[in-house]
């Protein structure tokens, strides 16, 4: 892809003979554009027009050649600047190095090919710069609250009030929710919202690495450590400093490792294993658990000093059957991304198939949700979803409801509080739906908050 760019170069170079050899030989290749200087002052006012790269003369008649090379700098780090001397001095070149230089590259008969290989390597890595920034930059977007996580009903307008305070501080953030309801989603929107956005986001699901590996992957090791451990690796701590851990099912660490990375949050450091270097952390840290941590508490099976270290601002993301037709919402969102990503025209969702959704549990949230319309779209006939489109395939849900064997009662006011949520509390629509007068079901409001359901 790089090739493709023309580069600009400036060739700082007060040696007539020397210049005429450097036009000769980048004048070889179409995609340079080069323009040239007899003295440092010259190349420094013309940096606006930003070159990608200088070659520069170490000793120039106006300036020396370390000075030109602190003033490129603190203008523009970006531009690769690489010294060309006539002698081979080492303390010089290794100066010149610590001082930013790009490369060092001596007169001699093989100028010729190092220079190009050297200028070569800086429009590779100039051009790895622009497209992790462009990445860095599309990641930031992708993960922008209100474009990342769908939703305008109250219960998800309730998580973003709190989503901006948890990403103007660097407290740490406690994720609860069902399977599938956003909690990673969540947890990536925080840290790129927050001012560790350019800084890595680490996650670590503690329920899926092996009970034996994960102090090691969480603090990492020295060499020779254990059998097998044959270099030194650092750990997800290390790797996540200065930005964001994302401890995911933490609800699943064993109670000793709980001690470890309760006092890893406390010191806020780090000992690889079979090391004795103790390494300073600044990490941000967010857990996230399907469990409830505090009733994990009570059981003894989480200790409450780590409980309450971990807890910091919670947010518990409500199940998709409380956030009315965000259902609907969501539905359309993952439409136009799979219309997007399969090049196809966007699709409508008929009014029945809304329905149809909307009545629809989703034990699995949004998950399930996204599964079950990217198969609708892939069964419809044109770009409309009708209800034969959509298949859930969970019927199991009904069943393990029934197989509750609740009292006909409490079955009753589990159905009314499904529809409240359906219908944003909106008492009279749901009076409408489930075809019972509106006093009746104020009564029964009454008795269900009694009964605290
Ligand atoms: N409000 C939302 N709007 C759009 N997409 C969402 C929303 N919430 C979640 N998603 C998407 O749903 C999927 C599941 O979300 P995610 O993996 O964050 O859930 P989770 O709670 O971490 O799941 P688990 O408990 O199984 O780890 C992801 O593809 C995520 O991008």
């Amino acid at each position: 892809m790089y090739e493709k760019e023309p580069v600009k170069i400036f060739v700082v170079e007060d040696d007539p003979a020397y210049t005429k050899f450097l036009k000769y030989v980048l004048g070889l290749n179409p995609d340079y554009e080069v323009e040239f200087f007899t003295n440092g002052k010259d190349c420094l006012g013309n940096l606006h027009k930003n070159p990608a790269v200088i070659t520069l003369d170490y000793s120039l008649p106006d300036m020396p050649g370390e000075k030109v090379l602190s003033q490129i700098r603190a203008q523009d780090p970006n531009i690769n600047v690489i010294i060309v001397s006539a002698q081979e001095k080492i303390g010089t070149a290794v100066e010149l190095l610590k001082a930013g230089a790009y490369d060092y590259i001596i007169k001699d008969n093989e100028t010729k090919d190092r220079l190009l290989n050297s200028i070569n390597n800086a429009r590779y890595k100039l051009s790895m710069m622009k497209e992790i920034n462009y990445l860095k930059k599309e990641i930031s977007e992708k993960y922008e609250f209100e474009k990342s996580i769908v939703g305008t009903s109250p219960a998800i307008k309730r998580i973003f009030a709190l989503l901006e305070k948890a990403c103007t501080t660097n407290i740490s953030v406690s994720i609860t929710g069902e399977t599938g309801t956003g909690k990673e989603l969540v947890a990536k929107a925080i840290h790129y919202n927050s001012k560790r956005k350019n800084k890595p986001f680490v996650a670590v699901n503690i329920a899926a690495i092996p009970r034996d590996l994960i102090e090691s992957e969480l603090f990492g090791h020295e060499k020779g450590a254990f059998t097998g451990a044959i270099t030194r690796r650092i750990g997800k701590f290390e790797e996540a400093d200065g930005g964001t851990i994302f401890l995911d099912e933490i609800g699943e660490m064993d109670l000793n490792l709980q001690a470890k990375l309760l006092r890893v949050l406390q010191e806020r450091e780090v000992t690889r294993i079979g090391g004795n270097q103790v390494v300073k952390l600044d990490v941000r840290i967010l857990a996230a658990t399907h469990k409830d941590l505090a009733e994990e508490v009570k059981a003894g099976k989480f200790r409450e000093d780590l409980y309450y270290r971990l807890l910091g601002l919670p947010i518990h993301l409500p199940p998709l059957r409380e956030r009315g037709t965000d259902v609907i919402l969501i539905a359309k969102f993952f439409l136009d991304q799979f219309a997007k990503e399969n090049q196809m025209d966007k699709f409508k969702i008929s009014q029945e198939a809304q329905e149809k959704l909307l009545q629809y549990p989703f034990p699995g949230n949004i998950r399930e949700l996204k599964s079950v319309i990217e198969l609708s779209a892939v069964m419809a006939t044109d770009n409309e979803i009708k209800p034969q489109d959509i298949s859930f395939n969970s019927t199991a849900r009904i069943e393990s409801f029934l197989y509750q064997e609740m009292k006909m009662e409490e079955y009753m006011y589990r159905i009314i509080r499904h529809f409240l949520n359906k219908y944003d509390n909106n008492v009279l629509e749901v009076a409408k739906k489930l075809d019972i007068g509106k006093s009746s079901l104020y009564r029964y409001l009454k008795e269900m908050e009694a009964v605290g359901i």
